[in-house]
């Protein structure tokens, strides 16, 4: 084409997949782990407090304790290439680049901390992206998750004077595709163990119960997803209950329940002293999963008598997790690629 002097550069017209995860801090240290959790806990979709009460805390009591403690979790799983939940999301994004076809770039970034989804739009569009896929890696929806994701990168449209058009991904909690993908995940894993648990057991990441009085779907999701899963695997469970509980309980105020905690802490008096656990509600294993479930978890079931314990990775960029992902997502771009 040839374009006028001092006309800008029009590269030819792509596609972005944008895969969005939570975020995490940048290093295993206190004040990587203050920045992050700063950024984090002040967004008001997660905290739904006025800020007049809610800042005071935040930053006198808050951000100055819990980043000493929570550095000294992050560095129990922190791997060679950085925080996993970054790593596995980036190693997700590898996993999906060239599977939509040519012109269609795959790239990730993270609501709070880097890369910054603004950033990762900007760049998007400046190689020549037209079209956006925005694809928030979360099977349930919860406002303080999914929407807080798609408001990011609308903020930053907002600054944009010419837009990419923008789809997002939907909630895929009750998606065949998902529910296959976590039952032969399940399969897999249980196959694997040297012991047959008595019990399994679907932990969640929680949020206040107040958030879901309020109208948000996320419980309601959760619970889908878990009866589902039950149903597709009724042979393989023989009768064995797939327990769901809510993990990460976070403040004062009253989370949803039963607490995964408290629920490995009792089943060993209930005759249950073998369980495998898998966290569906990950897209990727992270700090909440291979500290909170792989670790803590295990002590507290071990020390109220468990004899075995097994945690079941999340779906990652496993071969059935990206294949799962390439299909959810591939139709959502129906229409825009041939
Ligand atoms: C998967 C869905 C998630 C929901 C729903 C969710 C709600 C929620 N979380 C907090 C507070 C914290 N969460 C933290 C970590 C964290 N949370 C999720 C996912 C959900 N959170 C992920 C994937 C992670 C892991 C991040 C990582 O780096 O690996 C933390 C930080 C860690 C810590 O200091 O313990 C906090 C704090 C609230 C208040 C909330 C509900 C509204
Ligand atoms: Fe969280
Ligand atoms: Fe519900």
């Amino acid at each position: 084409m040839n374009l006028p002097a001092g006309h800008p550069a029009i590269p030819s017209p792509k596609i972005g997949v944008l895969l969005i995860n939570l975020g995490t801090p940048d290093a295993a240290d206190p004040p990587a782990v203050k920045r992050y959790l700063g950024e984090f806990l002040s967004d008001k979709r997660v905290v739904e407090l006025p800020a007049i009460a809610w800042q005071p805390i935040l930053r006198g009591i808050i951000l100055t304790t819990r980043p000493k403690k929570s550095a000294h979790a992050y560095q129990q799983v922190w791997r060679e290439d950085g925080s996993p939940l970054a790593a596995i999301t980036r190693a997700q994004s590898k996993g999906l680049q060239g599977a939509f076809g040519e012109g269609v770039v795959v790239d990730w970034a993270m609501r709070y901390g880097r890369p910054a989804i603004g950033d990762r739009i900007q760049a998007m569009k400046e190689a020549g992206v037209e079209r956006i896929l925005l694809a928030p890696l979360y099977p349930q929806y919860c406002a303080a998750t999914t929407a807080t994701a798609n408001d990011k990168a609308f903020a930053h449209l907002a600054t944009m004077r010419w837009q990419p058009a923008i789809r997002t991904l939907p909630p895929y909690y009750d998606d065949p595709l998902y529910i296959d993908a976590l039952k032969t995940s399940l399969e897999a894993g249980l196959a694997a163990l040297d012991f047959t648990p008595d019990a399994i057991l679907a932990s969640f990441h929680g949020m206040p119960q107040r958030t879901l009085e309020l109208g948000d779907p996320y419980h309601c999701h959760c619970r889908k997803t878990a009866r589902l899963l039950g149903e597709a695997m009724q042979e393989t469970l023989g009768g064995r209950e797939l327990i769901v509980t809510f993990q990460s309980r976070f403040g004062r105020a009253k989370w949803l329940e039963p607490a995964t905690d408290t629920v490995l802490e009792a089943l060993p008096a209930k005759g249950v002293r073998k369980v495998a656990i898998l966290a569906p509600g990950f897209s990727a294993d992270c700090l909440e999963t291979l500290e909170e479930l792989a670790i803590r978890g295990r002590e507290s079931f071990e020390g109220a008598g468990g004899t075995h314990f097994a945690y079941l990775p999340c779906l990652n960029d496993s071969e059935t997790g990206l294949a799962m992902l390439r299909a959810l997502l591939s139709r959502e771009l129906q229409g825009w690629v041939p």
